[in-house]
């Protein structure tokens, strides 16, 4: 993203929804609190938006009884001065989480970033090119990968019962869909204002409401930290980063 870009007068702000207690990944404390290889796991998908040089502002969605703590973690860790920074309490899921992150972005942003705390190494490249898909007309920009696994759509059963198989989608139609998701500002309010149902992603929403939505290539390393493996990859991700380039 160039400078002229940032000068523009599209402003561009990062939501980072990082309210969720990763029960997934184990007890402990919140997922986005903690640590990868010494870091807290927010810091990193901070510093990854911040890497923008389109971002200007970083909005964190914090757990309901963490803002202090991510206050201050903001202020003790080393950050790009040139971006501004403000934190919220989450709400009891995900979509809640970055409404409240959409409700204290100030006038003069156009453009929507929304990034899972949750996948802390998406590499700038990842993130510059979503937003040059929103500044080149999308609505709503989601990078992805191909599968590489065969999908079956099955009738769920529980108790680690066998589930009837009802189909195999097209592999080669599929994506799978990570953050940071770009939106023009207003589609992305208007779709947090429409849309209530139970989604599981931000262009969902915008799906919902009839609007386009495109897929920009994702990243490997924008991988989601979700269960406890996810751990030992992200902080080999950041070993291999660190020998190779100082990181
Ligand atoms: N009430 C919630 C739930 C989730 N999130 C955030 O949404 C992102 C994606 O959610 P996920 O990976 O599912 O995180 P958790 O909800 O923490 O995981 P789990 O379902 O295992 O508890 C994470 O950055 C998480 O912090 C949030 O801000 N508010
Ligand atoms: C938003 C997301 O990361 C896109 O893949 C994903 O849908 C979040 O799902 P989760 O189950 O809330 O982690």
């Amino acid at each position: 993203m160039s400078d002229d870009s940032r000068r523009s007068g599209a402003g561009t702000a990062a939501v980072i929804p990082a309210a969720g207690r990763g029960v997934r990944l184990g007890p402990g404390a919140p997922k986005a609190l903690r640590a990868l290889n010494g870091t807290p796991m927010l810091i990193h998908a901070v510093r990854a938006m911040a890497a923008s040089r389109a971002v200007s502002l970083v909005v964190v969605v914090a757990p309901p009884d963490g803002a202090a703590e991510v206050k201050s973690l903001l202020d003790t860790h080393s950050l790009p001065e040139r971006t501004d920074f403000l934190v919220v309490p989450g709400g009891d899921t995900r979509q809640e989480s970055v409404k409240l992150g959409l409700d204290v972005l100030p006038p003069g942003i156009d453009i929507v970033l929304v990034h899972d705390a949750a996948r802390p190494l998406v590499p700038v490249d990842t993130v510059d090119a979503v937003i040059e898909a929103v500044r080149d007309g999308a609505p709503a920009v989601v990078p992805a990968l191909p599968l590489t696994d065969t999908v079956k759509e099955v009738e769920p059963r529980t108790g680690g019962l066998p589930e009837p198989v009802v189909a195999t989608p097209e592999r080669g139609r599929l994506r799978a869909v990570q953050t940071p998701q770009g939106f023009d500002r207003d589609t992305l309010l208007h779709a947090h204002e429409t849309v209530t149902d139970g989604v599981t992603d931000d262009a969902s929403m915008v799906e919902q409401l009839g609007e386009p939505v495109v897929v920009v290539p994702g990243h490997e390393e924008a991988f989601k930290v979700t269960r406890p493996l996810d751990l030992v990859l992200a902080e080999a991700v950041l070993a291999r980063r660190r020998a190779n380039d100082g990181f």
